[in-house]
């Protein structure tokens, strides 16, 4: 094999690797059913097509390869690694995960872009995902992160609405930022969201340059049975970092760069890593504020909270079967462990419902049965259904309650009794993406940057839409409102000219 003159990226030397590995055939060829291949069956030319038992079976194989791909988030890469807790939170929640320090839990990472099918693009401006799947003592306990700290909405119902927005028209099957646009200006919450994805935090540098953002309001509970209220926020030790204009240019020429990077970090030993941390408020702390710390759309206040230090994330494995892993795996933010309640607002109770429901119907009932998503222990009373069933509990009681030693519930006392309900609105509040323009994006390239992101969207859409959306970023911002104003200008102009030299040349 030839890789050795270092001309080889190590994504690109795995067919040597594994001839290298592997200097023989590793075996006799066969059928799915185990039966010897015979020489004449590789070649199905003038024969008995239907008496070829392998051609039968490796192309009714191939016809059922693939699973429905996720509705969101369905362009991605996975990575193997570990979490070590550094600092004792014993005082705010009783998670076996996160007690201990220098206790290791081992976890996979799936990195994804948002909107993109699979096989789509890895360098569009849009949200990326970072999911992460702890396997603890207690159960898997997953976070479902974005790069931006905040989400588009607080209500459920949108979610629908805003996936069929910010994916391709119907009709076209192409990107169409008039309906994108026409959704955000009449539920603008999501416009602050929007503007973090639509600045340079769009276009990271790489997966390994976002910081991760589970962005809800966790409960947590310790063994007092006391309350705390906590965000979450993996922070990349490789520091947070953006592509320039260049490196957008150059890295789109490649489809798969955020995956490629990411591999080839890994196999080079060159591991990422990112440090756990939590913004801190406690149950009565969270009754003085004067905005709700459960809305997703905005960010907690300055000296409002604490931050606490947890521990570490650390990406050291590639997987060695993309589909295996990346493909099979099934997050969902419900999957949480005691100490961990989870957050009580109705997005997550919308959340709970509808990633179950999904990947039933991509995986199918028994999806935590799937080799990545099994948990380190598991006793149940399901049984069946579409596999992998594994064990299925062979001889156990499938019925609940039992008097003959089936697995029995936990008693908790800790477990605390009382539960906060949260009352939610649905007034707009345009102070938080205000605060993002002006302190957040912290210089005038950025914002201007921003500006013909934006511009080069609304100059694709219709004059009412645009008409609306400037009008709604002049309310955000009046010097955001006007640079968009212009850059539009800008852009429509251009956007002719190109028009006319296409129909020129025709
Ligand atoms: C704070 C808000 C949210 C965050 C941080 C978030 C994050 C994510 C991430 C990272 C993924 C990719 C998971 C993977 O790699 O497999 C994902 C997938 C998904 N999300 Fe969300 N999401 C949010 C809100 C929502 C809401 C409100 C809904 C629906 C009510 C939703 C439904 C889904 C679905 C259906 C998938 C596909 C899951 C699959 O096919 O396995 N998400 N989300």
């Amino acid at each position: 094999c030839e890789y050795r003159n270092g001309t080889l990226q190590p994504v690109q030397r795995k067919m040597c690797e594994f001839k290298m590995k592997h200097p023989k055939p590793i075996g006799v060829l066969t059928t799915t059913a185990g039966r010897p291949v015979e020489l004449r069956e590789i070649v199905t030319l003038n024969s008995d097509l239907l008496g070829n038992e392998y051609l039968l079976d490796s192309m009714m194989h191939l016809t059922h390869e693939r699973v429905p791909e996720r509705i969101v988030h369905a362009k991605g890469t996975a990575a193997f690694g570990y979490f070590q807790v550094t600092h004792d939170i014993s005082k705010y929640t009783k998670a076996d995960v996160f007690n201990g320090i220098g206790k290791k839990t081992p976890l996979v990472a799936r990195f994804s872009t948002a909107d993109q099918n699979l096989g789509g693009p890895d360098v569009v401006r849009e949200l990326k995902g970072m999911a992460i799947k702890m396997y603890t003592k207690e159960g898997n306990l997953d976070f479902l992160c974005l790069q931006t700290p905040v989400y588009l909405y607080t209500d459920p119902l949108y979610f629908q609405t805003q996936v069929h927005s910010f994916k391709r028209n119907p009709a076209t099957n192409v990107f169409d930022r008039t309906v994108t646009w026409d959704f955000l200006t009449t539920r603008p919450s999501g416009l602050h969201a929007f503007l973090w994805t639509q600045s340079d935090f769009g276009i990271p540098r790489s997966y390994r340059n976002i910081d991760g953002f589970p962005i809800q309001t966790y409960e947590l509970n310790n063994r007092k049975g006391e309350r705390y209220y906590v965000r979450f926020n993996f922070r990349t030790e490789q520091g947070v970092r953006n592509l320039t204009e260049v490196g957008v240019t150059n890295a789109s020429q490649d489809i798969d760069y955020y995956t490629r990077d990411l591999y080839n970090a890994i196999a080079s030993k060159n591991y990422p890593s990112w440090r756990l941390e939590m913004d801190v408020m406690t149950s009565e702390g969270i009754k003085h504020l004067d905005f709700n710390p459960f809305d997703v759309t905005r960010l907690w206040k300055n000296g409002t909270y604490h931050t606490v230090q947890i521990g570490r994330l650390t990406l050291n494995k590639n997987p060695d079967n993309y589909f295996k892993i990346a493909e099979l795996s099934a997050f969902n933010p419900a999957n949480l462990v005691p100490g961990i309640p989870g957050p009580p607002d109705t997005l997550f109770k919308g959340r709970r419902l509808f990633y179950r429901d999904t990947q039933n119907y991509r995986l199918g009932i028994n999806h935590n049965k799937i080799d990545v998503n099994l948990p380190m222990y598991a006793k149940t009373y399901v049984r069946d259904g579409v596999p992998p069933v594994n064990e299925n509990m062979r001889d156990a009681p499938n019925y609940y309650p039992n008097s003959h030693s089936g697995p029995e519930p936990v008693v908790d006392e800790s477990k605390p009794w009382r539960h906060l309900v949260v009352f939610e609105y649905n007034t707009v509040d345009l102070a938080p993406p205000a605060y993002f323009y002006n302190h957040v994006l912290s210089d005038e390239g950025q914002r201007q940057r921003l500006a013909e992101a934006l511009a080069a969207q609304l100059a694709t859409v219709t004059q009412p839409v645009q008409r609306r959306s400037l009008k709604m970023l002049t309310l955000i911002d009046k010097d955001l409102g006007r640079r968009v104003r212009h850059a539009v200008k800008v852009a429509t102009a251009n956007n002719a000219k190109q028009l006319r030299h296409a129909s020129e040349s025709e």
